[in-house]
């Protein structure tokens, strides 16, 4: 309940009304801890200097004297590549504030204020793909090998940015005014920490959620794939196998289009609902070097498909890609009030409406669908010596159906019997036949 002046009212913030999620505290620390140790994980598992991907024999007793030892942790970190991460992160930032852009206005929020944002994070990607082949026009792909040789480092480095970015946000969250997200004020720390305490936080007019959410860690996930095929590059004389070329090619295209589709991103629950807290500000860390998997794998597992299984691949990745965008371009243009195909519709009680037809007549997440087949064709180039590669697809698959149901959940609320209603005519959530 929000009070007439647009205020949150203690009982909307009480923190012993808040519904958990992600299986509360435990499960908040879990992925805390869980999820920089996997990110580890898969570097240490899956890296020629290691063994292999995966190792085909793992000394469990060196693992255990590695991880108890200080000299080893202390190995983590690097300062070069901390400089060259904070020097990137710097670049985002400073272009974000420099390069020209539209400015587009966010969906209300229950205190009745509407956020402005400056829509440049595709000007800033072009402006990084300008800087990067210009490098490699003049020095060739040497230079982008240190992305590869620093790759501990540079995980550490973003990592602990992740974890200052949200411990940053929690803390400023405690100020007078800090506009609160409903669910990330349950009172115990660990908890709100992971979900994120305040909903918009921002520096003057920078928005610090959807910017992490969006540009330092989708550019750098570009960036790292190119430092990859440079990498290979440097290692073949100039060859770039085509395994590589097509996860490089398909990955830098995926990112490009968040980037150029970014107005979307603001009506989607992380922006609108969810705070800015240790899950979202993982983003950061999770986008460029765990989404590189596969791209780092071919470095020292150059793949030649030819040109059948090249062919196929790509097919499933334009298969994929025409869904998630018809999918998500559909329902965006419905968002924004046009209907060129003459979508069926129901009107909920709220006035807001829900499409019945077209690809949200399939199923309530075709996007999710499309986003998968995708994920599936970026893992594909890589053959089927390890199950490591094909992380990604399985994460993803966790993740989205996870999101669906948080999705499925914040949509009963927002329309309650007129969403039971929906779901009797659209019943399959995400792939149409199967779930
Ligand atoms: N690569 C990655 O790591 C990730 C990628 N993604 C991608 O992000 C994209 C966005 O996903 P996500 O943010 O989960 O949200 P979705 O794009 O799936 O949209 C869900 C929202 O759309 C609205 N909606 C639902 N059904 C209908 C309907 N029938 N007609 C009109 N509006 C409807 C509801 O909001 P309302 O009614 O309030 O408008 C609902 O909350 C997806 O393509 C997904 O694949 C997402 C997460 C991670
Ligand atoms: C449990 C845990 C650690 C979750 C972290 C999830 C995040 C990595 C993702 C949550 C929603 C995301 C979105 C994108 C990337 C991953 C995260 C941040 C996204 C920017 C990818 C590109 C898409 O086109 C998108 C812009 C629609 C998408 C928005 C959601």
């Amino acid at each position: 309940m929000t009070s007439a002046k647009g205020k949150t009212t203690s009982s909307e913030l009480n923190p012993r009304t808040t519904r958990y999620e992600f299986l509360g505290p435990p499960g908040a620390l879990a992925i805390c801890i869980g999820t920089p140790v996997v990110m580890y994980a898969m570097y240490f598992g899956c890296a020629e200097e290691y063994g292999g991907c995966p190792p085909p024999q793992v000394d469990w007793a060196a693992v255990a004297s590695a991880l108890t030892s200080w000299s080893w942790w202390r190995g983590l970190w690097d300062t070069q590549a901390a400089s060259l991460y904070l020097a990137y992160y710097a670049f985002v930032v400073v272009s974000w504030y420099l390069l020209p852009g539209k400015y587009v206005q966010g969906l209300p929020m229950r205190n009745g204020q509407v956020k402005t944002y400056k829509v440049n994070a595709f000007a800033t990607l072009l402006l990084l793909f300008g800087i990067s082949a210009g490098v490699l026009w003049r020095h060739g792909p040497q230079p982008f090998t240190i992305i590869y040789e620093k790759w501990v480092g540079l995980l550490t480095a973003s990592t602990l940015m992740s974890f200052a970015l949200a411990l940053g946000c929690y803390l400023a969250s405690f100020r007078d005014g800090a506009l609160l997200a409903l669910g990330g004020n349950s009172g115990n720390f660990i908890y709100d920490f992971f979900i994120g305490r305040e909903l918009n936080p921002s520096i003057g007019s920078l928005d610090l959620k959807s910017f992490n959410e969006l540009r330092p860690g989708l550019m750098l996930w570009a960036l790292v794939d190119i430092a990859m095929a440079c990498t290979q590059a440097v290692r073949r004389g100039g060859h770039v196998t085509d395994s590589m070329w097509l996860v490089v090619l398909f990955q830098c295209w995926y990112v490009a289009d968040a980037l150029y589709n970014e107005s979307a991103v603001f009506t989607t629950m992380d922006i609108t609902s969810d705070g800015f807290g240790f899950m979202l500000a993982l983003a950061i860390t999770i986008e460029p070097f765990l989404y590189s998997l596969q791209a780092r794998y071919l470095v020292f597992n150059p793949t030649e498909l030819g040109p059948v299984y090249t062919a196929m691949i790509l097919a499933v990745n334009l298969l994929g890609y025409y869904i998630f965008r018809a999918a998500n371009g559909e329902k965006n243009d419905f968002r924004n009030g046009r209907n060129p195909k003459n979508l069926q519709y129901i009107t909920t009680e709220s006035g807001r409406k829900l499409l019945t037809s077209g690809w949200w007549g399939r199923s309530r997440h075709p996007n999710y669908m499309g986003d998968l087949l995708m994920a599936l064709a970026w893992s594909l180039p890589t053959g089927f010596n390890t199950p490591l590669t094909y992380f990604y697809v399985i994460y993803f698959t966790i993740l989205l159906v996870h999101r669906q149901q948080r999705d499925d959940e914040a949509c009963r609320k927002k329309y309650g019997k007129d969403w039971e209603k929906y779901k009797s005519i659209v019943p399959w959530r995400i792939v149409p036949c199967l779930y």
